[in-house]
């Protein structure tokens, strides 16, 4: 075996060590509760923690810890060893099925939106056994579902198992129609592309915006961007690739597939994706990528930025996320040979279309964040209008159905679903838009929207809703149909015919899409705050609540995190941006500007006829400059002050989003221009010149 095969997997506990460790009837048992959800009894989980724990002690583990997702987005985790006191001065390793399955960790300190109280300390863990256990950094990591005493979901993993719950259940319905008596679940699959940033750590290191916030605040553009488009799958640097080297290694570990890894357009700016999986696993694993990209790049002096925009000026940094819904045996959204597969198909397909399309402000939602505000529609990423890309063969034959193809033949196809001459599809047959928030790439839809930081948690939350729901109205409507085809093609029909307007083949970064999608009566929700608003829209709540996703409660706990997290974020940045302006920018610009001001002097003492109008206006430059940094800086304090009075959350967030980010700007700019003009080494911090090429 070489030595990627033997590392990859070996920190997991994954199906084929419980296979050799566990008794056969134990694995049997387990693997009902993996496979169709059975309940796990308390004598099985015994025999798995013990099973569990001596693989995990053989790999040097002396902890271990219920891993889960707060709705920080970010992973919690308390350890606790598995010592156990034998009474006689010495220990043993215990671990008990209690202790697999519950944890009870004091957890008022997470955000709850309200759903309990401080002194309601009470969160319980709950493993995720579909989701493997696995060794990391001598403790063993358990992925757990976090919910209130009350049962509430207080994270990003409970809800998204019910969500794929939900659309397993609605596929189903929609494949026994299709005559498939077999298939007990349908799964959704993600593969999410990563991107980012690195840094040199020393440079990091003296940019209290990029400590503090993950971006930069300030920074005039250097010489050289991307306009070159050098960067862009250029030759990787050994300091680079030495990294890259050792992330593979311990993602492998860990079981994640990474599989591509590239310099993306911007300088410093990189990407890893891995081979997709089933979603719930893939959320685990991108949280563990993130975490170790930057474990990693710290062990090489390097830092990690997973901003949206850690820079302006070039781009930002995504993560797109490739979603599809299979079978054990198929994925629903490839095209298949036969009429029926493919009938099958256009079923699938024009329900994620009819979903997209109805719910777009949803999918928007699950794409808002602080830092994406900078990245949508800045050129480099999709505006925020949702918009499908099919690719020419398909949008043919969706524009044909539109037409009434299925019902009558027009033009040179003829197409009777069930039946005969439905066009024969090639895999891959589209082109590439990096331009849709939305593409079809022959397999699967890659939303593109997400931020590089952000959970891929809530987008697919929201994906495997929305079709649950599409795919329930059509198994409703066909279930009670006496003919099937008639019925299908009408349902296909009418589906087309009304979502037609959200696909969109075209550039999606040229100004006239706006145009044209408002013509088209599409949503375009430019921020953040405006988009988690549509949370509570009624439709919006209704079809989480139909699905078991969310409770009411839930989604309005949820909103309110997010505008407290998106107010949280601005006031942070606000206060850098203030303390930057005060205690580095202005002291370094006033003593060069003395400086100047004193050398002026003292070459008038000797040449008093030399006129120095040069030495002068650079004089003059800095100090209007430093005027205006002034104006600035007082501006944001006081838009900041104002923005602390306001009481309600969402007027907050509005506050800081439409007062404080203008009053950041303004600030932002003299001092960019004082950065041109004074020396380098009169300058407090790294330039974006020393950050973006001194790696
Ligand atoms: N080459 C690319 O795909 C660039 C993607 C871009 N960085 C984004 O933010 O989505």
């Amino acid at each position: 075996m070489n030595n990627t095969s033997r590392i990859f997997g070996s920190n997991v506990f994954s199906e084929v060590t419980m296979k050799e460790r566990l008794p056969k009837d134990t694995f049997k048992k387990l693997k009902r509760t993996l496979d169709y959800g059975e309940e796990l009894t308390p004598a099985v989980a015994e025999v798995v923690a013990n099973a569990m724990k001596d693989w995990a002690v053989e790999k040097g583990a002396t902890h271990y810890t219920h891993w889960f997702q707060p709705m920080t987005g970010k992973t919690a985790e308390k350890h606790d060893s598995f010592i156990e006191p034998t009474g006689d001065g010495r220990v043993i390793m215990e671990f008990s099925g209690k202790q697999l399955i519950q944890g009870e960790p004091d957890a008022s300190s997470f955000p709850n939106g309200g759903l309990r109280a401080t002194f309601e300390a009470r969160g319980y863990t709950a493993w995720d056994a579909t989701s493997p256990a696995f060794v990391k950094d001598g403790t063993l990591y358990i992925p757990t579902a976090f919910c209130a005493y009350s049962g509430e979901a207080l994270d990003k993993k409970t809800p998204l198992l019910r969500s794929m719950e939900a659309l397993s259940t609605q596929a189903v319905r929609i494949l026994r129609l299709f005559g498939d008596d077999n298939t007990q679940k349908v799964t959704s699959t993600v593969g999410p592309e990563q991107e980012y940033f690195i840094v040199d750590k020393k440079l990091y290191q003296q940019r209290k915006d990029l400590i503090f916030t993950g971006r930069t605040l300030f920074g005039a553009l250097p010489p050289k961007g991307q306009e070159l488009d050098d960067h862009y799958f250029g030759s990787i640097k050994d300091r680079i690739s030495n990294f890259m080297k050792e992330l593979d290694e311990e993602l492998w570990k860990l079981g994640i597939s990474s599989k591509t890894k590239h310099n993306e357009v911007a300088p410093a700016q990189h990407e890893m994706a891995p081979i997709f999986t089933t979603t719930n696993i893939a959320v685990d694993h991108n949280q563990l990528v993130m975490d170790t990209l930057i474990k990693v790049a710290n062990r090489h002096d390097l830092a990690c930025l997973l901003h949206e925009k850690p820079f302006a000026g070039v781009n930002g940094s995504g993560k797109h996320n490739n979603w599809s819904m299979g079978t054990d045996k198929m994925n629903l959204l490839e095209p298949g040979e036969t009429p029926h597969e493919n009938a099958q198909f256009l079923t699938f397909l024009v329900a994620v279309i009819a979903a997209v399309n109805r719910y777009a402000p949803l999918l928007r939602l699950a794409a808002a964040s602080p830092g994406n505000d900078h990245r949508l529609g800045a050129n480099e990423a999709p505006p925020a209008i949702i918009s499908i890309f099919l690719g020419e063969q398909l949008t043919d034959i969706i524009e044909q159905i539109k037409n009434g193809a299925l019902t009558s033949c027009t033009g040179h196809t003829c197409m009777d679903l069930g039946v005969k001459t439905l066009p024969k599809f090639e895999k891959d047959v589209t082109d590439r838009n990096r331009t849709s928030p939305f593409a079809f790439t022959g397999n699967k839809f890659e939303f593109r929207m997400l931020g590089s930081t952000m959970s891929i948690s809530g987008p697919n939350i929201v994906l495997n809703t929305i079709v649950a729901e599409v795919l329930s109205e059509i198994a409703d409507g066909l279930e009670k149909a006496e003919d099937f085809h008639g019925e299908l093609s009408a349902i296909i029909e009418k589906l087309v015919k009304e979502n037609f307007k959200v696909i969109f083949d075209g550039d999606g970064y040229d100004e006239s899409w706006i145009r044209e999608a408002e013509k088209r009566g599409l949503p375009n929700i430019k921020t953040s705050v405006e988009a988690i608003e549509v949370f509570s829209h009624e439709k919006n709540m209704d079809v989480f609540i139909k699905h078991g996703v969310f409770s009411k409660g839930e989604i309005l706990a949820r909103q309110e995190i997010m505008f407290e997290e998106y107010a949280k974020t601005i006031n942070i940045e606000a206060l850098t941006m203030i303390q930057v302006a005060k205690r580095e920018i202005m002291p370094a610009v006033m003593n060069y500007g003395a400086e100047l001001a004193r050398d002026i002097s003292s070459i008038a003492s000797i040449l008093p006829s030399a006129p120095l109008d040069g030495q002068k206006k650079q004089l003059d430059r800095i100090t209007k400059a430093y005027d205006a940094a002034v104006v600035g800086l007082e501006a944001l304090e006081e838009a900041l002050a104002k923005t602390h009075e306001v009481k309600d959350i969402k007027e907050e967030s509005k506050a800081y989003k439409f007062e404080v980010c203008p009053a950041m700007e303004v600030l932002r700019k003299p001092c960019d221009e004082l950065e041109t003009l004074v020396s380098e080494e009169a300058w407090p911090f790294p330039t974006y010149g020393d950050l973006l090429f001194r790696v």
